[in-house]
């Protein structure tokens, strides 16, 4: 038998950057075979093996052929037969269908050196056609690498796999893993990019490809429509390593723009309170985790008070806190002023601006949360009344802190 490396590690190790996780094909062996030898076999529908020490992935050199809708529609053949190139030519991309031998020798049939030094992500062949999550990793590649283009080919093959319905049979746990890895990436815009050309965008996330192209006030937005601010929104939050919580809060925060009447563009009225059945329905439709749910809810509904908060009295600014939950919550809140703050500054030359809204809510933050609820209660005779006391304890301890920040005029001190 013969054992190469293959896949992300040899991709990543020839870009030089970090290999993450080692994957190995076993050409000439069988499951008998790899078992006598200690690996130790996962998973009944593959011939994948665990290495006794390192737990490294080992697989048997397969080919794979679609025989029906879904994920079980495969049927897998490996045998002592199947050679290297044989494995290789059934992967995805041709960067991602190169081996390295025991003697450090690439083996790359598909030209994916050429298509690394290029920056090129192409499919290695037809076979790319039979397994759709993989529109969603050429998104999710061009996020992460800087300058990587899709090759037209690749493009043509995505929309013809869209168009045949392919990425709607895409279970949502497979798209929500693919989704929010692609926010982590480098540049989150991209992976929306890719998907909205090649249709992907349409069928997956409606509610976000029907911002392209819907015009704003160019006075607050000089970048242009709302999918261009959105797209530097979403890059400018993970230039800051925001957490993902905060990057779908920006993905989703002017969902409400895509469904204002064209009569009243370029003004967006009340998009706050028409995107929330939106955000919703995203997050029903990928079973989307509660703390990115909550997150996005939190920013789409309120992200507009946040930018006025130098204007806010400090009765209005609890009462902020307060429906933002920052009494129970203040690390979420936290969260929440950080995705306000990626929205304001991702906008045509605002990238560096300042942003005292995130101060000021800190502060009130930290002083409302300076009074002690439960000592108000006890000291509050009629019980009916304890809610409206704690409130203005919080104001009081709020005013107090704002007479001490310069960015307040005096009238939004009383
Ligand atoms: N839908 C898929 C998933 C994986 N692969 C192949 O299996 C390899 C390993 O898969 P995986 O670890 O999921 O992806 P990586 O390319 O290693 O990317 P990442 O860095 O995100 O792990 C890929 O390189 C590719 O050759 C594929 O062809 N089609
Ligand atoms: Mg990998």
């Amino acid at each position: 038998m013969k054992i190469y490396l293959v896949g992300g590690a040899v991709r990543d190790a020839l870009m030089g950057l970090p290999m993450k996780d080692y994957d190995y094909v076993v050409v000439g062996s069988s499951p008998a075979e790899m078992v006598a030898k200690g690996y130790k076999q996962v998973g009944a529908d593959f011939p994948v093996f665990l290495h006794p020490y390192t737990g490294d992935e080992y697989a048997l050199a397969r080919t794979e052929r679609k025989t029906g809708a879904g994920y079980h529609g495969f049927s897998v053949y490996a045998a002592p037969d199947v050679t290297l190139e044989d494995d290789l030519s059934r992967r995805d991309l041709t960067i991602n269908a190169m081996a390295v031998d025991d003697r450090d020798h690439i083996i790359d049939p598909f030209g994916g050196q050429a298509d690394l030094a290029a920056k090129v992500l192409r499919h290695v062949g037809p076979a790319f056609a039979e397994d759709p999550v993989r529109i969603l990793r050429v998104a999710r590649f061009a996020a992460r690498y800087d300058g990587f283009s899709v090759a037209p080919e690749t493009m043509a093959l995505m929309r013809g796999m869209v168009e045949a319905g392919e990425v709607d049979a895409l279970v949502p746990e497979r798209v929500w893993q693919e989704l929010s890895r692609g926010l982590m990436e480098a540049k989150p815009s991209r992976m929306l990019e890719v998907l909205f050309e090649c249709g992907a965008l349409h069928r997956l996330l409606p509610e976000v490809a029907r911002l392209h192209g819907v015009p704003q006030p160019l006075a607050h937005h000089p970048e242009g429509p709302v999918h261009i601010h959105n797209n530097l929104v979403l890059d400018y939050a993970a230039k800051c390593g925001a957490s993902l919580e905060v990057r779908f809060a920006c993905l989703m925060h002017d969902l409400g723009k895509g469904v204002t009447p064209s009569e009243s563009w370029p003004s967006h009225p009340d998009h706050e309170g028409l995107g929330l059945p939106l955000v919703e329905a995203v997050c029903d439709r990928y079973k989307v985790p509660s703390s990115c749910r909550e997150l996005a809810m939190l920013t789409c509904r309120y992200h507009t008070h946040v930018h006025r908060a130098l204007e806010l009295r400090p009765g209005s600014l609890v009462k902020l806190l307060s429906n933002g939950d920052a009494f129970r919550r203040p690390e979420r809140f936290t969260e929440f002023l950080q995705a306000c703050r990626c929205d304001a500054r991702g906008r045509a030359g605002k990238e560096e601006s300042a942003y005292p809204q995130f101060d000021l809510m800190v502060q009130a933050m930290t002083a409302a949360r300076s009074v002690n609820a439960g000592e108000v209660a006890k000291n509050t005779e009629n019980k009916a009344f304890i809610p409206e006391r704690i409130h203005e304890a919080r104001v009081s301890a709020v005013k107090a802190s704002m007479r001490q920040n310069p960015l307040l005029k005096e009238e939004h001190l009383v």
